[in-house]
């Protein structure tokens, strides 16, 4: 079931305007990302959409049916939230079959369905043990099972990896992404770890200050992201951002004339900082900076590099391309991952366009 959001505004008590205008349909069968910085408005938008909230302005569609008026119950949603919720009194296999237990079906067939279930996400050697006796990772087993029960119209996740160690955050998330296309129901997933958003999506929609930023697949927004802040909220480690007067005159051979008098903030990827000798696929301009530090973690190589007064974060060179401290590194740009924006903070240039 897809859901359409028609100039949606929310007002907390009729005053405090926190959502704007959103106007989105989250597509069926596929998983999508809520995405953005705390206070953003990810959990009032998921409450929009459940039906625990009703908008101030505009209207809500499941499909073609407008539910705007419909309530959480109505609206047949499947809820997990970061803290389980589970039933401590009842076993496992109890919880998941409460939703189908409220709906009168008979023990019988209800216990098949919670034990299929069960085997869905991998809880089935534990149906006869208690929340309590669970690891964090089981208990969201369960309670994803169980919001699964009642063969939900949507399925909605608020935040359910965050109270999970990261190498279990990391194992959940692949196991949400096999249920969701196991399952194939549709599925909108509150995060603001954008590395989380990035692995487990279809599509992402960042917010900020109650507004879309960019609605988009994963790949789509790290490669055209549309404005400073999507740029900026993707990526690990941050983007480099530096004022374009610094380089304006390497690129003005490569940019034209009207970007150039437009151009406020030059954006590059860590990783699109690269050796000359390396790359094919280089922008063509030759630049270089003061190497500030060098670390190693593991495979990846971190460069600071000072490029006129800037400093620029470098993952780009590998260890045979670094010599001494405070040498001269000479580099170039990589075709994709460098932006500029405008004083409206808009990319209003790609170097994929070159
Ligand atoms: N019940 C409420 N009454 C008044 N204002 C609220 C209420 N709930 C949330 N807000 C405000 O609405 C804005 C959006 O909050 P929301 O919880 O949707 O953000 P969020 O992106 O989910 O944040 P977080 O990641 O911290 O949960 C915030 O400014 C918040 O202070």
């Amino acid at each position: 079931m897809d859901v359409k959001f028609e100039n949606v505004s929310l007002a907390y008590e009729h005053k405090n305007e926190v959502l704007h205008d959103l106007r989105f349909v989250i597509p069926k069968g596929k998983l999508t990302c809520l995405l953005g910085p705390s206070g953003c408005g990810k959990s009032t938008t998921l409450n929009l959409i459940s039906g625990l909230l009703q908008p101030t302005a505009g209207k809500i569609f499941f499909g073609e049916q407008d539910v705007t008026k419909k309530d959480a119950l109505a609206r047949k949603v499947g809820m997990v939230f970061q803290n389980y919720a589970l039933y401590p009194h009842m076993t496992v296999l109890e919880n998941i079959c409460f939703p189908l237990k409220m709906k009168k079906i008979d023990k019988k067939k209800r216990n098949e369905r919670g034990e299929n279930l069960a085997r869905l996400v991998h809880v089935e050697n534990e149906l006869t043990k208690y929340p309590g006796e669970l690891s964090g990772g089981q208990q969201q087993r369960v309670a994803i099972a169980r919001a699964l029960a009642k063969e939900p119209s949507i399925l909605l996740l608020d935040e359910p990896l965050s109270n999970l160690d990261a190498r279990l955050r990391v194992e959940m998330r692949e196991e949400i992404r096999r249920i969701q296309k196991q399952t194939g129901v549709t599925t909108v997933f509150v995060t603001h770890d954008q590395d989380e958003a990035m692995h487990i999506s279809d599509y992402i929609m960042v917010l900020d200050n109650g507004q879309i930023q960019q609605f988009a697949d994963p790949n789509t927004i790290y490669d055209y992201p549309d404005n400073l802040f999507v740029a900026s909220f993707i990526g690990n480690p941050v983007i480099n951002k530096i004022p374009f007067s610094i380089l304006r005159q390497d690129f003005s051979p490569i940019i034209p004339m009207t970007i150039n008098e437009k151009a406020e903030t030059l954006l590059i990827r860590a990783e699109s900082i690269v050796p000359i000798r390396d790359h094919q696929e280089h922008l063509g301009v030759k630049l270089q900076g003061k190497v500030v530090s060098v670390q190693r973690y593991g495979h990846e190589m971190f460069v600071r590099l000072d490029v006129q007064g800037q400093e620029l974060m470098v993952t780009g060179f590998k260890e045979r391309d670094l010599l001494e401290k405070q040498q001269i590194l000479e580099f170039t740009l990589r075709t994709n991952g460098v932006f500029i924006a405008n004083s409206d903070k808009e990319v209003i240039w790609n170097a994929t366009s070159v």
